[in-house]
């Protein structure tokens, strides 16, 4: 067994920065793989735009003297985006289980209070992030899946469509037909060391208002040819995203079941917590996520103190970070 030593941090990381940014802030990934080069630019481009659209949130001003914590507007509107986007593996054009139908899940979850809501297994919601928020708000629990989420949204008129199909794109559609008769491999193996060439654009941000509260959420469809019923670390606390106001706000992406064994987004929390600069909290956790569990991804960050830092294992992961001050983004490895 290979436990990760301060030695042997940062072997595996393909990309490693960090920023320090003005408030708000936001910052958007779009799935760490192995991106096909036809792909980069409207990649690219969309994680920008969503980012763009994440900080138009946090900018807009307070109505009725309403209370400026902007931060959940602002990261499920830049998910929303994408998930609108069929090139993303979330929302319409998500990836298909083995019986080729969508299965999505998502999270969002609010650090000033750690109240969060999460969706798993709805097949016919066309934003997961808004009923995630949903869940959140309007409801005591934390997660719920299945026909039981969709019957929430269909009470509080949250979009949905007729037949789970309309939510299928042609691109997912080839991928499984290329996977076919594979399946049982391929949730193991897809992100697994030099496996990451498939599945996919999970989508995530995390955002910080003025005020100083920090928000994250993460959205999927999951990977490509998964087992009917499968959820993955997506919706999880803890494990697709965490945020505490008092330290900082992550979404990650990667191969879910090694992110669960993990629990990687609270571990990059915990990171903080015990005095690790940003960007070591990031890499150690990636790093021992691949050392110990075998599987690769991505993170961001963003603190309380303004910093905000991106990692990850796989070849590639798109990512965009904006504040009124601040533009950045890329999708290479170093
Ligand atoms: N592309 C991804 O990030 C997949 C997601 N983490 C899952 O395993 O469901």
């Amino acid at each position: 067994m290979v436990v990760t030593t301060l030695e042997n941090v940062g072997r595996h990381t393909t990309y490693r920065a960090s920023y320090q940014v003005d408030f708000p802030c936001i910052i958007v990934h779009g799935g760490a793989w192995n991106i096909p080069q036809n792909r980069t630019q409207h990649t690219l481009q969309a994680v920008q735009s969503a980012a763009k659209r994440g900080l138009e949130k946090l900018l807009e001003k307070p109505q009725n003297g309403a209370t400026p914590s902007s931060c959940i507007e602002a990261v499920e509107c830049a998910v929303c985006y994408l998930e609108n986007d069929a090139m993303f593996d979330a929302g319409f054009g998500s990836c298909l289980c083995a019986n080729g139908s969508v299965e999505m899940d998502a999270l969002i979850m609010d650090g000033s209070t750690l109240r969060s809501g999460a969706v798993a297994c709805v097949s016919r919601v066309r934003n997961p992030i808004t009923l995630a928020k949903a869940v959140m708000e309007k409801t005591p629990h934390c997660l719920v899946v299945g026909q039981g989420a969709e019957l929430l949204a269909q009470e509080l008129n949250i979009p949905m469509v007729d037949s789970p199909l309309e939510m299928v794109s042609d691109v997912a559609l080839k991928e499984w037909e290329s996977i076919h008769n594979n399946y049982p491999g391929a949730v193991d193996t897809l992100f697994l060391q030099g496996g990451d060439f498939h599945s996919h654009e999970t989508v995530g941000a995390v955002a910080i208002d003025s005020l100083g509260n920090i928000a994250c959420a993460t959205s999927t469809g999951g990977i490509t040819g998964k087992r009917n019923g499968r959820v993955g670390d997506s919706p999880l606390i803890g494990c697709g995203g965490y945020s505490d106001s008092r330290w900082g706000g992550v979404s990650v992406t990667g191969h879910g079941e090694s992110l669960m064994k993990v629990t990687l987004s609270r571990r990059i929390i915990f990171g903080l917590e015990s005095g690790q600069e940003p960007l070591v909290a990031v890499e150690n956790s990636l790093e021992e996520m691949l050392e110990r569990v075998g599987g690769k991804g991505g993170a961001i960050l963003l603190t309380r103190q303004g910093k905000a830092a991106i990692g990850f294992t796989t070849s590639r992961m798109a990512w965009a970070l904006c504040s009124p001050l601040v533009s950045q983004s890329g999708i290479d490895g170093h």
